[in-house]
This record gives structure tokens, sequence and C-alpha cells, in this order.
């Protein structure tokens, strides 16, 4: 998380010429709260999560081929090209709508692997929503999420740009408008496994379920933060640094932690304060997606 990417709507620029390379904002999520509130028979978990993006994460580059086939570049550090999520994203597209064109991908990555923060989802939904511009295979957004979400749970919130109360395991979504506030978000430096948190024998399963009105009256909270503080001591640590300036959260299954403000002169004042040994970054929650707002941008 060296390099800045903070998205303006400056930075969208249209195509002018057939064939040039697109520039495509792929954002970061919060999980501004999260409650877990059964295990199903299949061994996933019901949810109720609030999700909102933020105006930070990664650009995607990307050039149609005529040759039908999908290049991607640079390799992530441990994913296979095969396993990477745009690559899955690119091909079931392909697939779906029979299309001939492929695609020269490039991915500007700045957002941190199993961070919570949600890159490859957001990776997989805006390689869905650029290709399927480019391509010019018009599915709907809401066909483009029935895709994604055999990627991940994640991906639908992303296709639908806006910030969103989520229930199911993450697919039943409702728009939803929280405050958009300014965040300090904090990454330890270790990598926490969804997988491993959700089969802890510690994770609280059975929260009950409560009507969105009520859940956005009463303090947030989430479920995963005591099993992951108890697990590994640098979010432990983070996230008590992070406590003595603001309320300050889990996102997801971690690793990352945020802590929230009204501007972003406070959130700067905080963040430059912050211990050598973590990485992260400052940016604003927004309603609407960043990816949204670029294709609104070149579909003008
Ligand atoms: C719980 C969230 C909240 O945003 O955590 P983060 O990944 O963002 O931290 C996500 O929905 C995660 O979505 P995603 O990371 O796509 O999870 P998946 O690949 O679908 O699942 C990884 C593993 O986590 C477990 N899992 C995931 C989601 C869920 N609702 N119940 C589960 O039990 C399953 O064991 C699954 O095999
Ligand atoms: N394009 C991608 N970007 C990030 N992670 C990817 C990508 N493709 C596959 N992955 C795999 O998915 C895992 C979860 O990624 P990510 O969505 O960043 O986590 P989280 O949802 O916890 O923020 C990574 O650890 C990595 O192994």
């Amino acid at each position: 998380m060296k390099k800045t990417s903070r998205f303006s709507t400056a930075l969208f620029k249209p195509t002018d010429r057939p064939g040039e390379t697109l520039r495509v904002p792929s954002p970061a999520k919060l999980n501004l709260f999260l409650y877990i509130n059964g295990k199903r028979d299949d061994g996933y978990h019901e949810l109720q999560t609030l999700f909102q993006f933020l105006d930070y994460g990664d650009w995607l580059e990307i050039g149609v081929r005529p040759d039908g086939e999908i290049h991607l570049y640079p390799e992530l550090p441990g994913v296979k090209k095969e396993d990477n999520l745009i690559y899955c994203a690119a091909k079931m597209l392909q697939q779906q709508t029979d299309s001939r064109l492929g695609a020269d991908i490039h991915l500007d990555k700045v957002l941190p692997l199993g961070g919570g923060v949600g890159g490859g989802s957001s990776n997989a939904a805006t390689t869905l929503v650029a290709l399927n511009y480019l391509w010019k295979t018009r599915l709907s957004l809401a066909e483009l999420a029935d895709l994604g979400v055999k990627l991940g749970a994640d991906v639908p919130v992303f296709v639908h740009g806006k910030a969103a109360f989520a229930e199911g395991v993450g697919e039943k979504l409702t728009d939803c408008e929280p405050p958009e506030k300014w965040f300090v978000v904090l990454k330890p430096d270790i990598a926490v496994s969804t997988a491993t948190v959700f089969t802890h024998p510690d994770l609280p399963r059975n929260t009950p379920k409560r009507p969105l009105a009520q859940l956005l009256r009463e303090e947030y909270g989430n479920d995963c933060e005591k099993v992951v503080r108890n697990c590994y001591p640098e979010v432990e640590e983070t996230l008590a640094w992070l406590l003595k300036y603001a309320p300050s959260r889990l996102t997801g299954t971690g690793a990352c932690v945020f802590a929230e403000f009204d501007d972003e002169k406070s959130a700067q004042a905080v963040f430059e304060m912050k211990p050598d040994s973590v990485s992260g970054f400052v940016a604003k929650g927004c309603n609407r997606s960043p990816l949204h707002r670029w294709l609104d941008k070149i579909s003008k």
C-alpha cells in the first residue's frame, strides 16, 4: 500500500479512439458493521452487514484484443493466473456471452490481499462491468451480479455500485445511505484467512437478526472482531492504538481495521502518527461506487 490511489471523477477519462486502453477504478469497501446470524447446512454463514465503498483502490488498465485471449499482468504473488479473480471474471463473461473478443489487462494493485477491504471481489466486478462495456455484450447489472456471485460473496455489491445492507451470505442487497465519513484504514503486517475465521470454534454465530432501522441506530460492531483480536496480536495492537483516537473496528474478517472521522484533516492527523510497522491509507466513504461514476462519465 505504498502508492496513493484516491479516485476523483477528474481522473476518469473517456476513450477517444477505438482500441484505446481504458483505465478503470476498482475501489475498496468497508463492512461498517457485520453480524453473524447462523450457519447454513453448506457451511456458509448467514450475515447482516453494511457495505460502503471508499474513494481509494486499484486501477485496471484494459484494452480489447481481437483474438479472444485474456492476458493479465503483472502476476499477483501467490496467485496463479487461472485463480486470479480478474481472469476468472473475464473468462466467465466470455463464456456466458459467446464473445470472441479478448483483453489485455494490467492491474495496478494497491489494496492488500485478504485484508477485508474486498480488493479481489472489486477487481472481479470492475472486470465484469468494464468488459461488458468494451465488448458490447450488453448484460444488465443484475445479470453481471449473478455471474459475479459465483466468484465471491462480495462481488454483487461492487457490481451494483450502491452502498448496501446485505443479508443471506451477502447476496440479498438493500440500498442504504450511511453518512460518508473519512476513514483511517490500517493493515497490520499479517494475513487473516476468511475461511479460518469462519471455522473458529469461538466465533459468535447466533446474533439475533435485527431490522435495518434498529441496526443503524445502535452502536456498530463486527462479530469476527473478538476472535481475530485474540488470534492475531498484531490486529489487537493496531486496533487498540486506533481506539485511542476514534471509534474503530475490524472490516470483514480482517486483517484491516478502520477508524472514522468527520473530516479529512482529523483523519490525516491520526494517520501521520501511525506506527511504522503498519501500512494503510486515508479515504472517504462513498455511497455510490467510483466504478459507477466512471461508467457514467465514459458512457456519456
Ligand atoms: C465475510 C466477508 C464480508 O465482507 O469477509 P471479507 O472477505 O470481506 O473479509 C465476505 O463476505 C467474505 O466473502 P469472500 O471473501 O468472497 O468469501 P468466499 O471466498 O465466498 O468464502 C471464503 C470462505 O469463508 C467462509 N464463509 C464466507 C462467507 C460467508 N458468508 N460464510 C462463510 O462461512 C467459507 O468457509 C468460505 O469457504
Ligand atoms: N485480483 C485479485 N486481487 C486480490 N486477491 C485475489 C485476486 N484474485 C484472487 N485473489 C485471491 O483472493 C483472496 C482474497 O482476496 P481479497 O478480495 O483481496 O480479500 P478480502 O475480501 O479479505 O479483502 C486473496 O488472498 C487472493 O488469494
